[in-house]
C-alpha cells in the first residue's frame, strides 16, 4: 500500500476524495485526449458520485467503466450500472461516456469477448477507485470464487466471469493485471469491520484476501 489516509468522518472523506479524483482526471486530460475512470458499485461510492457529478471537468472526454458488474438487468436494485447512471452520469457528468459491462439477454460468459473489445481501447485506466467488502473481496474478485486464480494471474484476460458463494448473482470483473496497471489507484472503505478486514488482508495471500492483490501503489481512504 502506498498510503493509508484516515478521515475524521465519512462525509469529509467523500468530499475530499471526490475532489482528488476529479483533479487526477483533469491532470490525465491535460496530457491525453481522453481519460478512463474505473469505479466500484455497491453501497459505498454513491456520495462520491453525487459530488463528482456536479464538478467541472471536460466530462465528454472521460470514459467511465465499472470495476465489476453483477449480472442482473438494470431494473434490479443490485445493478451497478443503474447506480452509475443514477448517481455519477448525471448533471455535469452526464456528458461522460459509459463503457458497458453488461449485455441484456446474454450469459456473462457469452458477452465477455465483445465487452472486452469495448474496454481494450480505453486502457490503461487513468484513475481507479476500488471498494472492498468485509470478506476482503474487491471488484468481483471474491475469496473462493470459481475463476479467482485465473483472474489474479499476470496473463489474465481483461475481463472474467466470476461465481462465488458470497457474491449472490453471477458477476463479471476486471482482472487483477488490468486493475494493477491503473495510473492512479485508490481504495475507499468505511467502518471498523472493513478496517479490521484490510489489516487482516495485509497478512494473507491474494487467494484468501483478493484485495491484497491490488494494494501495491494504492492509497487507501478510510473513515468510520
Ligand atoms: O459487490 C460489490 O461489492 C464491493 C463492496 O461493496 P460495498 O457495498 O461494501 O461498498 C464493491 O466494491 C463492488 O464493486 C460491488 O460489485
Amino acid at each position: 500500500m502506498k498510503e493509508f489516509v484516515e478521515y475524521p468522518d465519512s462525509e469529509l472523506m467523500m468530499l475530499d476524495l471526490a475532489d482528488r479524483l476529479t483533479a487526477e482526471l483533469g491532470e490525465a486530460l491535460r496530457g491525453n485526449d481522453r481519460a478512463t475512470f474505473c469505479v466500484p458499485g455497491g453501497t459505498t461510492p454513491g456520495p462520491i458520485f453525487d459530488v463528482m457529478s456536479e464538478q467541472s471537468l471536460e466530462w465528454d472526454r472521460v470514459f467511465v467503466v465499472l470495476n465489476d458488474e453483477r449480472w442482473v438487468e438494470e431494473d434490479s436494485p443490485r445493478s451497478n450500472t443503474a447506480l452509475l447512471k443514477r448517481k455519477l452520469l448525471v448533471s455535469k457528468a452526464s456528458e461522460a461516456n459509459l463503457i458497458p459491462l453488461f449485455k441484456n439477454g446474454m450469459a456473462a460468459e457469452d458477452a465477455m469477448e465483445s465487452l472486452a473489445e469495448g474496454l481494450e481501447p480505453h486502457l490503461p485506466i487513468s484513475v481507479l477507485l476500488l471498494g472492498m467488502g468485509a470478506d476482503m473481496h474487491t471488484a468481483s474478485l471474491f475469496p473462493g470464487a470459481d475463476n479467482l486464480m485465473a483472474a489474479l494471474d499476470a496473463d489474465a484476460p481483461l475481463l472474467m466471469p466470476m461465481r462465488a458463494e458470497g457474491a449472490g448473482e453471477p458477476r463479471i470483473t476486471l482482472t487483477a493485471p488490468v486493475l494493477n496497471d491503473a495510473l492512479n489507484k485508490h481504495v475507499v472503505i468505511t467502518g471498523a469491520e472493513k478496517r479490521a478486514a484490510l489489516e487482516r488482508a495485509l497478512k494473507l495471500p491474494p487467494e484468501e484476501a483478493p484485495i491484497s492483490a491490488v494494494l501495491s501503489g494504492a492509497t487507501v481512504h478510510w473513515a468510520e
